[in-house]
């Protein structure tokens, strides 16, 4: 393939040919390849992004799919919002919209600090309800133009998904005094939000680690008609995510037998060698409240309690007795301000 970003999801041109006059052969081998295609489909989500030169949406990427359960926040707030988005998905709510003369459309705002999972609480909602999602970073778009002509080109029934949404500005001044470089106006981004191709049962999720710099028009309901905070890990979701990592290890039930039939299973639990991974459900769920117990409250993000499982997958033992240690040490950087840059942690 001549473009080394391709993988397969379009953008590529390729000929087909076969000896004799009949043209059945490749229309079988075409739909073979679509209906492949599809069945494949259905364990993805395709992102949209913009091509290179800015001018058509292309697919980027297919993301594997990933459950609900895999994003960990508070459990109510995500029955609520997906039983929200379900509901204005229904066919039956669009008709009462129309019906009441109000737009079809509605808007998720997805706050809270890097690395909680507000990008991918967006690709698990693409993959919970089949849609595409197209992918807007707002801070890298030219001008408002080019804003305006990404929707247009939006089908209905997507996710659109607009990360760093504070990147945009309202006045000239507020745009000489900041950091952000978006050439975005506030109105530009209301003008796209409420234009006549925002009533399509497109779902916009809006996506900001700053919410305190947002204009009170751009939050207001009929625009972001639903919150999520996403913010530091609780005790609870620590040990969600500890299940998350190693019960599936619990699905090598037969190695699991074999290593009983050599081991004492309290043995197992103390000795933290790469088998003990075969522990069994009952010895899991003790490990995750050890570990989730040594975790303070609400003071990691998701993303860094998953990099330290990226050192510990071989055991849910190890990773049970190293969390104390990994906790007082993230601890004592957060308290110097330090960021470590030599060392990877343990
Ligand atoms: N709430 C969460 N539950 C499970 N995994 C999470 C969660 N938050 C973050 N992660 C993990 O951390 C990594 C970064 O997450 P993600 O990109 O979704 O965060 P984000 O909030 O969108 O970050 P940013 O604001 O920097 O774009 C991902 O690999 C993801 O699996």
């Amino acid at each position: 393939m001549s473009d080394p970003s391709y993988d397969g999801i379009g953008g590529e041109e390729t000929r087909i040919s076969c000896l004799g006059l009949q043209s059945e052969p490749i229309k079988e081998f075409v739909e073979n390849c679509r209906q492949y295609a599809e069945s494949k489909s259905q364990f993805y989500v395709i992102i949209y992004s913009r091509d290179r030169y800015g001018l058509s949406w292309k697919p980027k990427y297919r993301k594997p799919l990933r459950q609900l359960e895999t994003v960990h926040f508070d459990d109510e707030v995500k029955t609520n919002l997906i039983a929200d988005i379900k509901n204005y998905l229904d066919l039956r709510t669009k008709k009462l919209y129309q019906s009441r003369s109000m737009p079809y459309r509605r808007g998720y705002l997805f706050y809270g600090p890097p690395g909680t999972g507000k990008s991918s609480l967006s690709t698990a909602i693409a993959g919970e309800f089949g849609l595409d999602l197209y992918e807007v970073k707002v801070p890298s778009i030219k001008d408002d133009g080019e804003l305006e002509q990404m929707f247009q080109e939006i089908p209905p029934r997507c996710i659109v998904l607009l990360e760093d949404i504070d990147a945009v500005w309202s006045t000239r001044e507020q745009r000489n005094d900041s950091e952000n470089t978006s050439a975005v106006t506030l109105s530009g981004l209301l003008n796209v939000l409420d234009g006549v191709g925002s009533q399509e049962g497109r779902v916009v999720i809006l996506t900001t680690n700053k919410p305190e710099r947002l204009d009170s028009a751009l939050v207001r309901p009929g625009r972001i008609d639903f919150k999520v905070y996403l913010g530091n890990i609780s005790r609870a979701s620590a040990a969600q995510m500890f299940m998350r990592m190693f019960a599936p290890d619990l699905l090598g039930k037969n190695m699991m037998r074999e290593h009983r039939r050599t081991r004492s299973s309290a043995k197992s639990l103390e000795s933290g060698d790469a088998l003990n991974d075969f522990v069994t459900l009952e010895q899991l769920k003790m490990l995750a409240k050890r570990f989730s117990e040594q975790i303070p409250e609400n003071v990691f993000t998701p993303s860094q309690l998953q990099g330290f499982f990226q050192l510990h997958l071989n055991s849910a033992v190890r990773a049970a007795e190293s969390i104390g240690a990994w906790v007082q040490k993230e601890m004592n950087m957060k308290e110097e301000g330090e960021f470590d840059m030599l060392s990877n942690s343990t």
